[in-house]
């Protein structure tokens, strides 16, 4: 049997991995029961994740061996800057989120932790270090969506963030940054494999510790 870097990294992850994808936070936004308070601060800190996120998403374009890989990367940048910008907006309005909250919300702990990580991938790591943080951002916030009922909560706040992170899309997304870093992850020495399973490790953390801060 042969195991891909990806399932390697993974599996060094844990327990945090599985406590990250069956959080209580993800399975109370299944029945639409993540208190408004919580919803707020935690999509509030969420739109402040995603903007660092974007500049590691640029960044992976700027270190990619190819240019096939660049033209996958810069296809998931359209997404963030469209689709998901208009969630934000509106689930803001429904929220009742003011001016300064959207723009320049006071950081919790977890997000300044996760953007010091990012930005430390984004200035001084390579191809596969970028393509871990990414990789465990993106196949996480999937593995947790893809245990959802098919009857999703009324409130679009809760069902459309589900969706997001579910469709068809998003998987076949996630399914490229695992192939690309599994392709990556084949030629590195055991040095840099390591650097890698310290991020993944360190990523998987900070997703875990993001849902803590806004669970009870
Ligand atoms: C803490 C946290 N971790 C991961 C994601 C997932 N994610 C980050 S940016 C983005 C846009 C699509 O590529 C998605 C789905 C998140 N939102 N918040």
């Amino acid at each position: 049997m042969t195991e891909t870097f990806t399932d390697w990294l993974r599996q060094r992850s844990e327990p945090d991995w599985t406590a990250v994808i069956g959080h209580p936070f993800t399975q109370a936004l299944f029945t639409g029961q993540v208190p408004a308070d919580s919803m707020r601060s935690y999509l509030v800190q969420d739109f402040q994740f995603v903007d660092d996120f974007l500049a590691l998403l640029g960044s992976g374009i700027a270190k990619a061996d190819r240019y096939s890989s660049r033209l996958a990367i810069a296809g998931s940048v359209g997404v963030v800057t469209s689709e998901e910008n208009t969630y934000f907006r509106r689930a803001f309005d429904a929220l009742g989120v003011g001016e300064s909250d959207r723009v320049r919300p006071e950081l919790d702990e977890a997000t300044v932790a996760f953007r010091e990580l990012m930005r430390d991938a984004n200035e001084r790591g390579s191809y596969a270090e970028v393509l871990t943080v990414l990789t465990v951002a993106e196949w996480s916030y999937l593995e947790w969506a893809v245990r959802a009922p098919d009857a999703l909560p009324d409130d679009f706040v809760h069902s459309e963030w589900i969706t997001l992170h579910n469709n068809p899309d998003f998987q076949a997304w996630v399914r490229w940054l695992r192939g690309e870093l599994d392709r990556v992850g084949a030629e590195l020495d055991e040095r840099e494999r390591a650097r890698c399973l310290r991020l993944f490790q360190q990523a998987t953390r900070c997703e875990l510790d993001f849902f803590n801060a806004h669970w009870p």
